[in-house]
């Protein structure tokens, strides 16, 4: 028999030294390796002060690029940094080495903010894999096709309340993704405004809006012992504000988690998400599994709802400032369409500039200006500086889609941009807006159909006009945003008007052909 004494320790000494080599070259390289450019840094505060709007980090990220580059290290407070300000950069590192950088930053106010089972907040790992595995299949491509039915049926009912009510806009459109996204997941209906599901998940979302707002993110993260305090205690805002986050979350995942399971039981075959996966997963039979549903359940849930909502607000805004673009949207739709029914998925290709006004919309104001941070799961050497293990990576949206040799006149709302002369759309279909490598966003395919839809479908049926004032004058619209991670105009005061014949509750009932499923009447208190 072969002696593999002395070769295997030949071969294994062999190993180790070039093993040892090699990592004292690497130690030598990045003791000589300097970390990418940034801001000065000072005590306590890092380069804080040198972001000018701490509110708008991503506005003082995108100044730093003309002095710094595209690729930045900073201190934020006590937090290292990496910030990437091109599509190139975040290329390399996020689709090119996605081993390392898949991971995201943690903190310690995910615990009692019940942000644990939240997927874009999860460590790069197992229980991410296995959320990525239930949501892959009822969310690829392919898949979405499905949904369209329920996608018209619910833009449908936002076009009745539109038409009964068009002052209260911004109610309509939160009504528009928790009703098909809530059949979807859970096969449930929402049946009022005050319905309790949509309720609970608009409480969640309150506070943990809130809870991540950069200033209380910062108090706690500086003072944890804040979250010590007795929810008695004087003061102990924090405190009092997880418990009833802590209790929000759980009835977010149960009731209508539950709702599937009861309907299960009693013989119902539900077909929506949570059965679906329950089914092909085996989550009746694995305590392990069932959870992670029951989490990307309410992940999509609370997912869908944010970005949708915050999308067709940018979309109105830009609609308000520039009739133009609604007008010659307008004039495409009726030369396609006519003004006999309405749109439908399959006039998608005939209207290119519907399309260009969508990426435009996702370009111009991003929702997520600076994504959602990634993190580092082990150093790196990237254009020859050292990128630390650990390190919480911002991929500078913003500045990518305000780029001006990519984008020209980066902050007027221009479709065209997407459109080559002939009219035919270009290839940029503005994903940049959904995030990066293997942490891309999940419902990015089913965010399009909905987003595309919902732009195209209104411009058919209504307009949106600035205000007038008693003198009959136009009131100016001057856009204010909200401030965290996601971000959206406030409302502004505005005109809807219905620009299809008769513009009656009749004429739109015969042209969606709702009344049979759905008590017209019930809309708007819905
Ligand atoms: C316009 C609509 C939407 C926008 C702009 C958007 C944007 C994003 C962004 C920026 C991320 C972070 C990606 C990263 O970490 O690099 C993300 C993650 C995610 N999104 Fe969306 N999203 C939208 C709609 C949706 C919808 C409709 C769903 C579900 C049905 C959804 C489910 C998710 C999930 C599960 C993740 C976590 C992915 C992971 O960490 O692996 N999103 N989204």
């Amino acid at each position: 028999m072969f002696d593999a004494g002395p070769g295997l320790y030949l071969v294994t000494s062999a190993f180790m030294l070039v093993g040892l080599s090699w990592s004292q070259k690497y130690w030598n390289n990045r003791s000589h390796l300097p970390l990418p450019p940034g801001p000065p840094s000072f005590p306590i505060v890092g380069s804080i002060l040198s972001l000018g709007d701490p509110i708008r980090p991503w506005l003082g990220f995108s100044a730093w690029r003309s002095a710094y580059g595209d690729i930045i290290y900073a201190r934020l407070l006590n937090k290292p940094v990496l910030v990437i300000n091109s599509v190139e950069v975040a290329r390399d590192l996020f689709d090119g080495r996605s081993t390392i950088y898949s991971d995201k930053p943690q903190s310690i106010i995910y615990e009692p903010f019940a942000l644990g089972f939240n997927t874009a907040l999860m460590p790069y790992g197992d229980r991410w894999r296995l959320h990525r595995r239930i949501f892959h299949q009822p969310f690829r491509q392919a898949a979405i096709s499905t949904y369209h039915t329920e996608l018209l049926r619910s833009v449908h009912m936002m076009l009745f309340r539109f038409l009964q009510d068009p002052t209260s806009y911004t109610s309509h459109l939160e009504m528009f993704p928790v009703s098909f996204i809530l059949p979807i997941i859970y096969d449930y209906e929402p049946t009022a405004k005050d319905d309790r599901v949509v309720h609970i998940m608009g409480r969640y979302l309150e506070l943990i809006v809130a809870a991540l707002g950069p200033g209380a993110t910062m108090i706690i993260e500086s003072f944890p012992f804040l979250l010590q305090l007795p929810v008695w205690f004087p003061g102990a805002t924090f405190k009092r504000a997880s418990v009833e986050c802590l209790q929000a979350c759980h009835d977010v995942m149960e009731i209508p988690f539950q709702h599937v399971k009861e309907r299960i039981s009693n013989g119902h075959l539900p077909t929506c998400f949570v059965a679906d996966a329950m089914n092909r997963m085996n989550g009746f039979e694995n305590e392990d599994i069932e959870t992670a549903i029951k989490e990307a359940a309410a992940m999509a849930f609370g997912a869908a709802n944010e970005t949708i909502i915050g999308t067709l607000r940018v979309f109105l805004l830009a609609m308000v400032l520039h009739p133009e673009v609604q007008a010659k949207a307008q004039a495409d739709i009726d030369r396609v369409i006519g003004k006999d029914r309405l749109p439908d998925f399959d006039d998608r290709e005939a209207l290119p500039y519907l399309d260009a006004i969508m990426r435009e919309t996702l370009r111009w104001r991003p929702v997520f200006p600076m994504g959602v941070p990634h993190a580092t799961t082990t150093s790196d050497i990237y254009k020859g500086y050292y990128i630390p293990k650990g390190i919480t990576v911002i991929a500078n949206t913003w500045e990518m889609t305000h780029d001006e040799k990519k984008y020209p006149s980066p902050h007027e709302f221009k479709p065209e941009r997407f459109l080559y002369e002939d009219g035919s759309l270009t290839s940029d279909t503005m994903p940049l807006g959904f995030g990066w490598g293997r942490r891309i966003c999940v419902g990015r395919h089913l965010a399009d159909a909905a987003v595309w839809i919902a732009i195209t479908s209104f411009l058919a049926t209504f307009s949106i006009h600035k205000a007038l004032d008693e003198d009959g004058k136009e009131i100016p619209v001057i856009p204010k945003f909200s401030t965290g991670i996601a971000v959206h105009p406030e409302t502004f005061p505005c005109r809807i008007v219905p620009r299809f014949r008769d513009a009656s509750v009749a004429r739109l009932t015969q042209l969606t052909g709702l009344s049979s499923s759905v008590d017209i009447s019930t809309l708007t208190q819905i």
